[in-house]
């Protein structure tokens, strides 16, 4: 398989259960290291269609292929030593401790024993469950959290270039559920491998995915980036499913990048107290929400700063920024861009506008 081939294949794949169309010809291509999330309403067919990948479920017709290879000419069980999975029920054997929970797979694939103890302790390091406090402890003593950092950890014992994760997170509180999933994404040994991970938590999906299909009654209604989704709606369905959040979704998925050429027209006219010592810089691929907390939070002067400057660290801002320089002279601080929260809101606004035009 070269590197342009995708990792994972599937064309028209459908499934029945009695007459009820369950998955309806779905087709797509991942490639290497790509997160996609399958996000849907309860019922859609999710789950259906992320275990015909590890071939957990045995399509009607459609063929899934992984690494160039049709699944159904491999055996299930050697398919599934290079496809990690991790569901919300966890699944942990009760009667082995953390370690020997990690251990399971590499032991099957005969690893050597030094080799399993070393990956184990390292993974169980890097998901905060320090190895001389829990290597030996029992599931049973593992708070809910902490069960499922063992679940991931043992997916990713013998480092399959494909993790399934099946709702990993839905069994948790909204805050260790956020905890996790910013842990989950700072995580090197994910970024590398590819994941499809199932949800319907539209938030979850939008922090983690780098394409979304978003499924409804087993038919794909769109398959994008979060921001084509937010932005390039394919129909009403998909209108519709982000309208309760779409504010907030705009807000963390945009970026100060997005918003230079705004800021150019809507800063113009704005004074600022260039003199203030209480600004504070900012990079400008921070998303418009955190700009925005920064701007209303107070700082460590108890009141918050009345400018953010912005500092271009891409190259299509920094492009646009000399564009900004040319047009407004806003020299006095010749690699920044001073903005304030009036200007913010009202190039946000702007941006939006912009990119929501067909
Ligand atoms: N083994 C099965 N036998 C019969 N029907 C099934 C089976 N598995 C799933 N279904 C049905 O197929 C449909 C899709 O189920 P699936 O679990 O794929 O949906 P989902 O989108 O993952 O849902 P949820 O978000 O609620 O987990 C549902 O109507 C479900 O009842």
């Amino acid at each position: 398989m070269s590197d342009s081939q995708p990792i994972i294949r599937v064309r028209g794949l459908r499934k029945h259960y009695g007459p009820h169309p369950v998955v309806q010809d779905v087709s797509f291509d991942l490639r290497v290291g790509e997160t996609l999330v399958l996000l849907g309403p309860s019922g859609c067919g999710k789950t259906t269609l992320l275990k015909t990948l590890n071939r957990l479920v045995e399509p009607d017709a459609g063929t899934v292929e992984v690494q160039g290879q049709d699944v159904r000419a491999q055996r299930p069980e050697e398919l599934r030593r290079g496809i990690g999975y991790v569901i919300q029920q966890v699944g942990l054997l009760p009667h082995l401790t953390v370690a020997e929970n990690v251990a399971v797979v590499p032991k099957l694939l005969g690893y050597p024993a030094p080799q399993i103890a070393a990956r184990t302790e390292a993974l169980l390091t890097r998901l905060h469950l320090p190895p001389a406090r829990y290597a030996n402890q029992y599931p049973g003593q593992l708070s809910g959290g902490q069960q499922q950092r063992v679940g991931l950890a043992r997916a990713l014992a013998a480092d399959p270039p494909i993790v399934l994760l099946d709702e990993p997170f839905g069994a948790l509180d909204p805050i260790t559920r956020a905890d996790i999933r910013r842990e989950f994404r700072e995580l090197d040994e994910l970024r590398l491998k590819t994941v499809v991970l199932v949800t319907h938590d539209v938030t979850e999906a939008f922090e983690l995915a780098d394409r979304i299909m978003l499924l409804d009654s087993g038919k794909v209604q769109q398959l994008g980036t979060p921001r084509e989704l937010l932005f390039q709606p394919a129909n009403d369905f998909v209108r519709r499913f982000f309208e309760a959040e779409r504010l907030t979704l705009q807000l963390r998925t945009l970026t100060l990048d997005d918003l230079l050429i705004d800021l150019a027209e809507s800063s113009t006219g704005i004074s600022i107290d260039y003199s203030q010592s209480d600004q504070s810089i900012v990079h400008s691929n921070v998303t418009v929400q955190e700009a925005l907390e920064r701007l209303s939070a107070p700082s460590t002067t108890l009141h918050a700063p009345s400018a953010l400057w912005i500092q271009p660290v891409t190259s299509e801002a920094i492009g646009a920024h000399n564009h900004t320089l040319d047009s407004t002279k806003v020299a006095t601080k010749e690699a920044l861009i001073p903005v304030t929260l009036p200007a913010l809101m009202a190039a946000f606004g702007q941006a939006v506008q912009r990119l929501q035009r067909p």
